[in-house]
């Protein structure tokens, strides 16, 4: 298990699309910190349970694809089975079936110590739905990142399009709300504003003013 570390940990949980992955990267960067995107281990299990032909509903088995993940993180690049998986894991469909596979407390667990062992000094920026809740609960700033369902919405589908992907808003919006529903509701790390969290809505707030905003929580408290 891990072992208490004085090594800081800023955590940024929140719904899908808040915009967590980029903040969370910028206040990295910024800090010169390392940067734990703990969704991306829920997407490659997904991932990896489809290429072996595993039903997500299979506890046992994607458990111990999620404990024996063939995964590496590589400057923004992210491979699996030594594999480029960096664009595949982002699509709707993934992001669907790692909140699925997310739900069993078995591939939670086979998960744990590999996002815990992200902490190293300097400092680490994790983003996920339970890094200040069971992952890192001794974070030294928690917070709890959202906007509206719709304002969401729109920033996915925008994400996509400038991809080159098709994406239709409204079935977009459906996903997240979906999406949300279940990661919510699970008995296990569910997604949840902690009472020790800093609540940031940016429903009309621009990236740079969220960023600032985190960078202003943490330079308060250190
Ligand atoms: N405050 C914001 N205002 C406008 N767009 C944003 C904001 N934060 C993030 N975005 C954009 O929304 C999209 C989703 O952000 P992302 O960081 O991938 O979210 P998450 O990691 O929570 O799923 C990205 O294209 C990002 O540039
Ligand atoms: N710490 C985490 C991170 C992600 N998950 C699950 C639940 C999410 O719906 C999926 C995908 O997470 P990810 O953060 O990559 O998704 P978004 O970018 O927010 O759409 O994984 C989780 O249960 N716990």
């Amino acid at each position: 298990m891990s072992t208490p570390s004085s090594t800081p940990v800023i955590a940024i949980d929140g719904p899908s699309a808040s915009g967590k992955g980029t903040v969370a990267a910028r206040i990295a960067a910024a800090l010169g910190f390392h940067y734990l995107d703990s969704g991306a281990l829920y997407r490659l299990t997904a991932l990896a349970a489809i290429h072996r032909g595993v039903d997500f509903k299979s506890q046992q088995e994607v458990a111990s694809i999620a404990a024996t993940l063939n995964a590496s993180f590589l400057e923004g690049m992210i491979l699996l089975d030594d594999e480029d998986a960096t664009e595949t894991i982002r699509s709707e469909a993934i992001g669907e079936g790692a909140s699925q596979v997310a739900t069993h407390p078995l591939v939670r667990q086979a998960l744990l110590q590999r996002q815990r062992d992200f902490q190293r000094d300097p400092g680490l920026v994790a983003d996920g739905r339970d890094m200040g809740s069971v992952v890192f609960p001794n974070a030294v700033l928690k917070v709890f990142l959202t906007a509206s369902p719709a304002e969401r919405a729109n920033r996915r589908h925008k994400q996509l399009i400038a991809k080159g992907e098709s994406a239709i808003l409204t079935d977009i919006l459906q996903d997240i709300e979906q999406r949300d529903a279940r990661d919510r509701a699970r008995t296990v790390a569910p997604l949840q504003i902690l009472p020790d969290a800093k609540l940031l809505d940016t429903t009309q707030m621009g990236i740079d003013c969220a960023v600032r905003q985190v960078l202003n929580w943490y330079a308060e408290i250190i």
